[in-house]
């Protein structure tokens, strides 16, 4: 089919300086030069290179004929430090592929290993460029070239990129100074290289229409243009379309792809949508969709898994900068996971199931924060395997947003500390995930918590003071003087001598309590109980009075424990104690 062409973004990621905006031009004009026109348009806007966007067409992969089809590869050149995750994670789900370019006298730095990172998150294929082979001398170029390749296979070992493409370039030999005649190398035998790693994605027109808009311009007597990348469904001419952030709607009045008038578009397009009667001010970056295709969401159920470069825990009520879709804001974060009986739960990516109990957790459970997270109760299977590096499968954080976001459904979510000291020489990213259900009521802590059960797993020990028949005995040292004895009634308590009984009323004001034990005290337990009594018996008045108080103790072999477990659910409004079985 002629005049066909096939669109993929390709991200270019590095450190600072590594030479991403010298690679991207160096492809961008090699490409174009050598085949095909360049773009004036774009250049007279100077909009692509100030937004680190620009491209380059090369012959598809399999086209019979040289020029028949086309492979338009856009170039996200990703600018500098701060911005950085921000604008991959926006581009995240438009990178098909991502560049790490390293500086081949510097090997990996800091930022190379954070870009590592966001590429395993976000994309599915990598390239290592090693620029600047100019600057290695001559005679030991070839040498030092295979050595950081070797190296760079080895840090590559661990990740899911293992066995990646390593390739040398020199973007812009001799640097700033060298004049612009200068010509780069191994620029071709990289275009061969991306041409071959590059798979053309399904693209799908179905589902509601979403782009993601990388710049707003207006044209002098035809309105605002958006240009982008269409992340799902598909567009006609004269459809509605939302800028959900700006709460408006206006008709497409005209649209581009490749400076070509079109009447429709599909996902994976990339597209100019003409609008009227809207200041490109409002908007630099950021989401169209079909009306009322996107929600605002003040807090979120999310997914996590934990970046493992990040040092430090993820720990509840902490705050992370969170960046979903085009958004950075901060979020404030609760964790939880499955129930100790469902650590072994097949993981659910793509929805969270609110019928389900979870398991409140002080901080994301992991192999180097097992021994901090384990609780009081020693006797918990589970809490004493996450001691020894046992996880759960899959764990999830409630987020509440300071300012509320706009998103579809299931859009990336990456947690960072981007006030960290980024010359620290440590990652920034702390965790990733899916947003699997946002909260669009405002006042959601009263109309939507509730319904998540995400409890805290209780335990109480006490002793039994003494029996008072066969069928019921006294406890203390469970609750505290001013509990409210009452909200524990009906619950179950286990007697170290076995038996089970039943919480039924408050006994005294001091935080006593009458146990009703239904199938009896063993003969045994009456004689522990006997011989404790009788000894304090023997001790008078005074000691007896003292006991009371919990100043002097049974001793350990006389002594009969009571042990209370129940369920918290944390985000129920009466604070109600239930049995935990
Ligand atoms: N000698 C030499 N210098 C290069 C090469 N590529 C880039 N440079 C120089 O390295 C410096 C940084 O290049 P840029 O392309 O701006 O680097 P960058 O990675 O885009 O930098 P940031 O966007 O700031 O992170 C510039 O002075 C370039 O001229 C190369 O292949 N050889
Ligand atoms: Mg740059």
């Amino acid at each position: 089919m002629a005049g066909r062409r096939v669109n993929v973004n390709v991200g270019v990621l590095g450190h600072i300086d590594s030479g991403k905006t010298a690679l991207a031009r160096a492809l961008s004009t090699t490409a174009s030069t050598a085949a095909f026109d360049k773009q004036p348009q774009s250049r007279e806007r100077g909009i692509t290179l100030d937004l680190g966007f620009s491209c380059f067409a090369v012959p598809l992969p399999g086209a019979a004929e040289p020029g028949e089809a086309l492979l338009q590869v856009t170039l996200v050149d990703c600018p500098g430090h701060a911005s950085l995750i921000r604008t991959i994670i926006g581009g995240a789900q438009i990178i098909d592929l991502m560049m790490l370019v390293i500086d081949v006298t510097k090997g990996m730095q800091t930022q190379s290993a954070e870009c590592l990172v966001i590429g395993q998150i976000a994309c599915q294929k990598l390239i290592v460029v090693l620029n600047k082979i100019d600057l290695l001398a001559e005679e030991k170029r070839q040498t030092a070239i295979d050595k950081m390749t070797k190296k760079m296979q080895k840090t590559l070992e661990s990740t899911k990129f293992r066995g990646a493409p390593i390739i040398p370039v020199a973007a812009k030999p001799g640097g700033p100074e060298a004049p612009e005649t200068e010509a780069p190398q191994g620029i071709p035998e990289l275009i061969e290289l991306l041409r071959s790693q590059i798979s053309i994605p399904t693209r799908d027109p179905s589902g509601p229409f979403l782009m993601s808009v990388d710049h707003c311009f207006s044209i002098k007597g035809q309105g605002t243009v958006m240009t982008g990348t269409i992340l799902s469904g598909s567009i006609s001419l004269g459809d509605s379309v939302e800028i959900p952030a700006l709460k408006v709607v206006k008709k497409v009045k005209s649209m581009q792809m490749f400076h070509t008038p079109v009447t429709t578009a599909m996902q994976g397009d990339r597209l100019g949508i003409c609008v009227t009667q809207f200041d490109p001010k409002l908007l630099e970056r950021g989401l169209v969709c079909a009306p009322e295709s996107l929600h605002t969401v003040h807090a979120a159920i999310i997914s996590v898994e934990k970046i493992s470069y990040f040092r430090g825990p993820l720990q509840t009520k902490a705050k992370f900068h969170i960046t979903v879709g085009h958004e950075t804001v901060m979020g404030r974060l609760l964790f939880f996971s499955p129930a100790p009986d469902s650590f072994d739960r097949e993981p659910v990516l793509d929805s969270f199931d609110f019928s389900q109990e979870y398991l409140f957790q002080e901080q994301y459970l992991c192999k180097d924060s097992a021994s901090a997270v384990v609780d009081s109760n020693e006797t918990n299977k589970r809490t004493s395997q996450a001691a020894e590096g046992y996880c759960p499968r899959q764990q999830w954080a409630l987020v509440e947003f300071e300012k509320p976001i706009t998103c579809p459904r299931l859009s990336l979510v990456i947690g960072s500390r981007l006030d960290a000291d980024i010359h620290a020489n440590a990652c920034r990213l702390a965790f990733h995930g899916l947003l699997l259900h946002g909260l669009e009521d405002r006042s959601y802590t009263e109309s939507i918590l509730p319904t998540l059960k995400v409890y805290k797993l209780k335990h109480k020990h006490g002793l039994v003071e003494r029996a008072m028949d066969d069928y019921s005995v006294i406890g203390r040292s469970l609750f505290k003087k001013e509990t409210n004895i009452q909200l524990f009634v009906g619950l179950k308590v286990h007697l170290s001598t076995g038996e089970l009984g039943v919480i039924d009323s408050a006994f005294g004001q001091s935080g006593k309590f009458k146990v009703h034990i239904p199938g009896g005290l063993s003969p045994e337990s009456k004689k522990i109980l006997m011989t404790a009594v009788k000894k304090r018996g023997r001790a008078g008045h005074g000691e007896v009075a003292k006991q009371e108080e919990g100043t002097e103790r049974p001793e350990p072999a006389q002594h009969v424990g009571l042990s209370l477990s129940f369920k918290r659910y944390v985000f129920d409004t009466h604070k109600r104690m239930v049995q935990s079985p």
